[in-house]
Formats: structure tokens, C-alpha cells, sequence
């Protein structure tokens, strides 16, 4: 009962640490391991695009956070990763992410929700 409950607690505080990343993030990716050092062929292709369209873009490694691995699909309504969230929607995996890419059509919608970068 007890364990229950806080297991319970446990997936809320999970689910609420994720609605604040893709709340704060512009573009998020979520993925197995990272940009520079993927560890998941779907992963490379999917941040390898998002890298072409020339804008800085935040991620979260799911390899890193087992928590956020289970409890960011039921979340998303989406099984799989890489995921990319843009101005707090889910765009697709990486099959929807390539094809936009290869389409012209992940490079405007990147530039539109990315803030530009600090003036230095
Ligand atoms: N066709 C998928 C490929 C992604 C995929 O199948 N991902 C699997 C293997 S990396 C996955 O995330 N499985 C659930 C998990 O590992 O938590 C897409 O377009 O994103
Ligand atoms: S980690 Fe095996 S297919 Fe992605």
C-alpha cells in the first residue's frame, strides 16, 4: 500500500519534471544518448537532422533517465524515442523527423520556435 503510493508520487514528480522540460525547451529532443555520441542508429539520424538545420537545440538523454524512458511515452502517446518536441508538441520520431528534413520542412519550423541567441 505504502509502496504503492509511492510509487505513485514517484511517477507524478517524473511526469511533472517532464511537462516543465518540453514547457521551457523550444526544441527538445529526446533520445538515446547524444548529438556528438549517439547510441542508437534512430537516435544519430534524428539529432544528425536536427543539426542540419543550423540551430541550437536542448536534449535529453533517456539512456541517462530511466524514469523519464518510462513514463515520457505514456506522456507522448508515442512508444518510441528519438522524440522531438517543438514549442511544446510532439513532431515525430525519427521516420517523420527525416522525412521533414528531406522535405524542407524541419528547417522553418526549427527557426521559428528556437529563440535567437543572446546578444553577447
Ligand atoms: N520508427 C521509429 C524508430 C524508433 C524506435 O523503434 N525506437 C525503439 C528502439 S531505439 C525504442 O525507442 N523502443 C523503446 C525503448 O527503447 O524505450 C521512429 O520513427 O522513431
Ligand atoms: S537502441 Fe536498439 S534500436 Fe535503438
Amino acid at each position: 500500500m505504502e509502496d504503492n503510493q509511492h510509487t505513485a508520487q514517484t511517477e507524478q514528480s517524473v511526469q511533472d519534471r517532464i511537462r516543465q522540460q518540453i514547457a521551457e525547451n523550444p526544441v527538445l529532443l529526446y533520445m538515446k544518448g547524444s548529438p556528438k555520441l549517439p547510441s542508437c542508429g534512430f537516435s544519430a539520424q534524428a539529432s544528425q537532422a536536427l543539426m542540419g538545420c543550423g540551430k541550437p537545440f536542448a536534449y535529453v538523454d533517456v539512456l541517462q533517465n530511466p524514469d523519464i524512458r518510462a513514463e515520457l511515452p505514456k506522456i507522448a502517446n508515442w512508444p518510441t524515442f528519438p522524440q522531438l518536441w517543438v514549442n511544446g508538441e510532439l513532431v515525430g520520431g525519427c521516420d517523420i523527423i527525416l522525412e521533414m528534413f528531406q522535405q524542407g520542412e524541419l528547417q522553418p519550423l526549427v527557426e521559428a520556435a528556437a529563440p535567437e541567441q543572446p546578444e553577447q
